[in-house]
C-alpha cells in the first residue's frame, strides 16, 4: 500500500494521462474527460470505444435514475459509448455547468459495472485531483499511473503529517504569534497553524479555517470566510492564547476549480448544497482528522472551538480532540451571502 502511487495517479489524471485504478473486484483504465483533447483521446482509445463513468448524482440529472443501485445510491454509473459521443459531447456529459447551454443529451445506454469498488475509488481520486468526476474507461492498456483503492484511501491519511518548521509571525490581530507549517511526504498541500499568545493551562480558543481563495484573498462577498478569518484572529488574540489552523481544504474539500463550478451552478439558481451534489461530490468533503493531527502535534488535546458547524465539533471529537466548549462566530450577512448563510442554517445544521 502506498500513498505514493495515489500521488502519481492524481498527477497523471490532472495532466490528462491514463491511469489504472484497482480494487478487489477488478481494474479500470481511466482518463479524465475534463481536459481531454483529440490527441490524448486517440492515444487512450484509438478506436473510440471507451465507455464513460460518472457519479450517481450526475446519472440522476442525465435521467439515468433507474441505473442507480438501490443498495448503494452512491455507486457510480457506466454509460456505454455511442458513436455520437465525441469529446465535446463527453464534456457536456461530465460538466453540469453546461446543462443550460447544451440541454439535449442522450439517450444513454447504461452498462453493468464490472468493478464497482474500483469505480468508487476512481471517483474519490477525481475529488483528490480537483477534477470533475467523469472518466473515459477501458479495460487494459498502457497507463502513466496505477493506484489501488487502498492507496487512494491512504493518500490523505493525516497520520503522515509532521511539523516542517516554525517561526515568529507578528500579524495585525496579534503581534505575539508564531506560524507553524505542517507537511506530509505524500501530499503537496501544506497546512499551517498560527499560534497566538502565550500557552497556559486552559484549553485554547481554536478556529479551523478551511482555505477560501475567493473569500480570504479577494474579499468575496459570496461567503463569510474573509470576515470570519479576521474575526477569529481577533477573538483568539482577546483570549490571550489560541490557535488558528489554516487548512488547505478549498471549497469544502473539492478544490478551487470545482468550487468555482459550484459558483457557476449557483449563478444558475442552485444553492451551495445542491451545487456540490450536482457536480457529483459530497455536500462537505472535508476530513477534520488533519486538524486533529495538527493540534496533537502542537500538544493540544482539548479546545474551545470557534464554529457554528456541529460537523466540525463532531469531526474533531471523532479524531480524539476534546471540544470543551463551542464558541459561535457570527458575522452580519450582506445581500450576496444571505442565501448562502440561510442554506447553511437550514440544510447543513449550522447554528446561525
Ligand atoms: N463547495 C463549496 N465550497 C464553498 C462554498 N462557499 C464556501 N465554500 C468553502 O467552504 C469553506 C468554508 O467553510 P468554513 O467557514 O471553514 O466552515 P463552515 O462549515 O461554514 O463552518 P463555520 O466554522 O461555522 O464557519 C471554504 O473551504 C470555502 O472555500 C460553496 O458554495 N461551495
Ligand atoms: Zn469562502
Amino acid at each position: 500500500m502506498s500513498a505514493r502511487d495515489a500521488a502519481r495517479a492524481i498527477d497523471a489524471l490532472r495532466r490528462g494521462w491514463a491511469v489504472t485504478v484497482r480494487a478487489e473486484d477488478g481494474a479500470l483504465r481511466l482518463m479524465a474527460i475534463e481536459g481531454a483533447d483529440a490527441v490524448t483521446t486517440k492515444d487512450f482509445d484509438p478506436v473510440g470505444e471507451a465507455d464513460i463513468l460518472i457519479s450517481a448524482a450526475r446519472a440522476q440529472t442525465l435521467k439515468l435514475a433507474n441505473q442507480i443501485a438501490a443498495a448503494d445510491p452512491d455507486m457510480p454509473v457506466l454509460i456505454a459509448r455511442a458513436p455520437w459521443i465525441d469529446n465535446d459531447a463527453a464534456m457536456a456529459i461530465a460538466d453540469p455547468v453546461r446543462d443550460l447551454a447544451s440541454p439535449l443529451k442522450g439517450p444513454f445506454l447504461a452498462k453493468a459495472l464490472a468493478a464497482p469498488a474500483a469505480a468508487k475509488a476512481a471517483l474519490r481520486l477525481a475529488r483528490l485531483a480537483g477534477i470533475l468526476p467523469a472518466f473515459f474507461v477501458t479495460g487494459e492498456g498502457a497507463c502513466e499511473g496505477e493506484a489501488s483503492a487502498q492507496d487512494i484511501a491512504a493518500y490523505d491519511d493525516a497520520a503522515h503529517l509532521a511539523i516542517a518548521t516554525r517561526a515568529r509571525l507578528p500579524v495585525s490581530a496579534a503581534e505575539n504569534a508564531e506560524i507553524v507549517a505542517f507537511r506530509s511526504p505524500d501530499e503537496p498541500r501544506e497546512h499551517v497553524a498560527l499560534v497566538v499568545g502565550r500557552r497556559n493551562a486552559a484549553p485554547p480558543v481554536v478556529r479551523l479555517h478551511s482555505e477560501c481563495l475567493t473569500g480570504d484573498v479577494l474579499g468575496s462577498l459570496k461567503c463569510d470566510c474573509g470576515p470570519q478569518l479576521h474575526q477569529a484572529l481577533h477573538q483568539i488574540a482577546d483570549a490571550q492564547w489560541g490557535v488558528l489552523l489554516y487548512l488547505r481544504q478549498e471549497g469544502r474539500g473539492i478544490g478551487l476549480v470545482n468550487k468555482l463550478r459550484a459558483y457557476a451552478l449557483q449563478d444558475q439558481g442552485f444553492d451551495t448544497v445542491d451545487a456540490n451534489v450536482r457536480l457529483g461530490f459530497a455536500v462537505d468533503a472535508r476530513d477534520f482528522s488533519v486538524a486533529a493531527r495538527m493540534l496533537d502535534l502542537l500538544g493540544i488535546g482539548a479546545v474551545r472551538l470557534l464554529t457554528n458547524n456541529p460537523g466540525k465539533v463532531a469531526g474533531l471529537e471523532a479524531a480524539g480532540i476534546e471540544v470543551v466548549e463551542r464558541l459561535p462566530i457570527i458575522l452580519p450577512a450582506n445581500p450576496h451571502n444571505e442565501r448562502y448563510l440561510a442554506t447553511k442554517r437550514d440544510r447543513t445544521g449550522h447554528q446561525l
